[in-house]
């Protein structure tokens, strides 16, 4: 089992009065949201976990081992991210080749290499593209591809910032089930959303930063479930609960428009 902890974790930007301040964190569940208004902080949290900023007090450990011992190929075996942009993650001539960089900085055997550049590929449904310039990719492709450079290093723990955003609906689809392949396959899958109907379909747990400070950590039924809660935070319920609350003044937590069907069949 995977397990990250913080404790004491202080970050502030030279440039910003923004203060991260997470005085103890521990993730042990393989789905996780993190939650927030913009500028609660939440990049910052995958920027400190990835090691792109250093704290200036405070530790992360990842399996027990602190995040700063790591050396750097250690931690891309650790910790993989999928950034916001794909953009910012693409600078190779082709397809193949922009994966193949992933993996070859964690593997050195021409044939491993090939077998999961393919892999990888293969299972963002790139194979076909793969000698085209990433640049003349759409941005749902370009999306995927920056996933498969990720998968391709096979990371424990893998941090997707905002991974629904440029997606197309079938896209959206295949990266929804590909986290929950993962997860089942014991890594851990921690995803940065705004879409609070994605985040209460899919996901165990969910941390809820504000102010740069965590303000709840647990399942999205008990967040959507305390109003005050989620008014302060100004996150939206799902649209499920919001529409049974306005056409039938049912206050209860629904997290998908099933489970709302699956309450109501139960009376009757
Ligand atoms: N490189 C930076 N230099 C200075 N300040 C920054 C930098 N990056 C972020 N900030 C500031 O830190 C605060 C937190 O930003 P962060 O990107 O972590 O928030 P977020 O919760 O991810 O927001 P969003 O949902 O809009 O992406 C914001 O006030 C932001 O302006």
């Amino acid at each position: 089992m995977t397990s990250i902890q913080i404790d004491g974790l202080k970050y502030q930007y030279p440039t910003s009065d923004f203060k991260l301040a997470i005085d103890q964190l521990t993730i042990t569940e393989n789905l996780v949201a993190i939650a927030g208004q913009n500028g609660a902080g939440k990049s910052t949290l995958f920027k400190l976990l990835t090691g792109l900023v250093h704290p200036q007090a405070g530790e992360i450990h990842i399996n027990h081992r602190d995040l700063a011992s790591l050396t750097p190929e250690d931690r891309l075996k650790t910790i993989g991210i999928v950034f916001q942009d794909p953009s910012s993650q693409l600078f190779n001539a082709t397809v193949e080749k922009e994966v193949a960089w992933s993996v070859l900085q964690v593997e050195t055997d021409a044939a491993v290499v090939a077998d999961t550049v393919n892999d990888a590929l293969a299972t963002v449904g790139l194979t076909e593209l793969k000698d085209k310039n990433p640049f003349d990719l759409s941005m749902p492709e370009k999306k995927l591809l920056s996933i498969a450079t990720v998968l391709a290093v096979n990371p424990q723990i893998y941090l997707f910032d905002e991974p629904m955003i440029s997606l197309d609906w079938p896209s959206q689809q295949l990266v929804t089930h590909l986290m929950q392949h993962l997860a089942e396959e014991k890594h851990q899958v921690i995803a940065i959303t705004h879409d609070m109907n994605w985040l209460a379909a899919t996901f165990a747990k969910v941390d809820v930063l504000a102010d740069g400070q965590v303000i709840f950590e647990g399942k999205p039924e008990t967040f959507f479930g305390d109003s005050a809660l989620t008014q302060k935070t100004g996150l939206m319920t799902p649209r499920i609960m919001q529409i049974a609350q306005e056409v039938f003044d049912d206050s209860r937590v629904y997290l998908t428009p099933e489970d709302y069907f699956e309450k109501h069949s139960e009376k009757r």
